[in-house]
């Protein structure tokens, strides 16, 4: 992604008129992502319902100004120069249940709000996504996936696969409906990464199932990633760092390479999982980027993989950490930018 720019004197008056006072300045982001890394937004506006969304994202558009829309800030790394544009925080929540039919604004929490709507009414298609930090269009954007229930585990289950259709305010400014067709799903994938498309809210068609069931799926869903991930409440992060290597494993490729537990200031490979970064406390965006890059190169140099990054990088970032000396081995004589 490309620096955002500083608005314009004209461009920031333009969106004090048209955003009005729910326009605030200088916000900080840190907290509003899962990694809690990451400066200010320059400018910033929470919209509350769709309309409030595809206003503020309009409006942006209509006056050239750079934008980026946060979801639960959950497979992202912000710069910790901040973000210059106007980042639109969507928390429009609303769900309505009609039949087996479920409609999420986009801002809704797949977990554990949507999750809990619909095993409330009974419905399944939702549950084997417990756990996972993800808004309603986080999940679209790259189509959320969980292996299937214990004890099989024998394939990846998506979130589109329960996709009926969505609202979008499309990349032409326009209100329109599709169908799941239109989403070109795979893993980690969807046709949000090459549109600018954005989705103000989702329709879902589940089954009935018996509430045992569902709750057994939770339970085994949530103490699978209780004993494989770390706890985002006290080890934040941001999921996998590295895109699946179809057979192999990222994980597997870093984990092999010893570079479990490896550290730059309060960033750190995660003992627990090796494609996870946890951030220990105070880690800066420069410290993580520090181990990404390490990894790849270790990881290339051991194996001939080149991994490559799952989460976006957003915003302004500062030149990345030197790691410590007695980390660097020979593979990384370049680490400093
Ligand atoms: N399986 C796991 O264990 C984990 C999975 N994850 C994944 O990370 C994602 C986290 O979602 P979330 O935290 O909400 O997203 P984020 O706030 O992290 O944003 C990620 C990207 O999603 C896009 N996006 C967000 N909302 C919308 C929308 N309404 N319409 C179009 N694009 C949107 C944005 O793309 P753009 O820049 O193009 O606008 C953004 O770059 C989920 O897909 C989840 O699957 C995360 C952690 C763990
Ligand atoms: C966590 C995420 O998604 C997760 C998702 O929750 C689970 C369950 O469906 O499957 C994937 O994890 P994963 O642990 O299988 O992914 P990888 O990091 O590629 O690991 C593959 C395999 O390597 C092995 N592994 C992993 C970590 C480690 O330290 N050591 C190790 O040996 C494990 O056997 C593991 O199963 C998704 N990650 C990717 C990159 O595809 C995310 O997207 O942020």
């Amino acid at each position: 992604m490309r620096k955002p720019r500083t608005p314009t004197p004209a461009q920031q008056r333009g969106l004090a008129q048209r955003l009005g006072s729910a326009l605030e300045r200088d916000v900080p982001l840190a907290a509003r992502t899962s990694f809690q890394i990451g400066g200010p937004a320059a400018f910033y506006f929470e919209a509350r319902t769709p309309e409030a969304l595809a206003t503020a994202v309009r409006v942006a558009r209509d006056l050239g100004v750079d934008y980026f829309l946060l979801g639960r800030g959950a497979n992202i790394l912000i710069g910790d120069r901040g973000y210059a544009g106007l980042v639109i925080a969507n928390h429009a929540q609303a769900i309505d249940i009609h039949g087996t039919c479920v409609t999420a604004a986009s801002g809704a929490l797949v977990y554990p709000d949507l999750i809990d709507a619909a095993v409330e009414h009974g419905l399944s298609g939702l549950e084997h996504y417990v756990g996972i930090p993800s808004t309603v269009g986080g999940a679209l954007w790259q189509n959320l996936h969980f292996l299937s229930p214990a004890p099989e585990r024998e394939r990846t289950m998506f979130i589109g696969e329960v996709l009926e259709s969505a609202e979008l305010l499309t990349a032409d400014n326009e209100r329109r409906r599709v169908d799941v067709d239109y989403f070109e799903f795979g893993y980690d994938q969807s046709v949000l990464h090459s549109r600018d498309d954005i989705v103000l809210s989702a329709t879902f068609e589940l089954e009935p199932a018996p509430a045992e069931t569902l709750t057994r799926i939770m339970e085994e869903n949530l103490r699978w990633r209780a004993e494989r991930h770390p706890p985002l409440d006290s080890e934040p992060s941001a999921g996998s760092i590295f895109r699946k290597i179809e057979g192999i494993g990222a994980g597997r490729l870093i984990d092999e390479c010893g570079l479990k537990g490896l550290a730059c200031g309060d960033a750190q490979i995660s003992p627990r999982h090796a494609n996870i970064i946890v951030n220990n406390g105070n880690a800066q965006a420069a410290d993580v980027c520090a181990l990404i890059m390490h990894a790849q190169r270790t990881v290339q140099a051991a194996t001939g993989y080149w991994l490559t990054p799952e989460i976006s990088f957003i915003g302004d970032f500062a030149p990345v950490t030197r790691l410590p000396a007695d980390a660097r081995g020979s593979t990384d004589r370049t680490a400093t930018s």
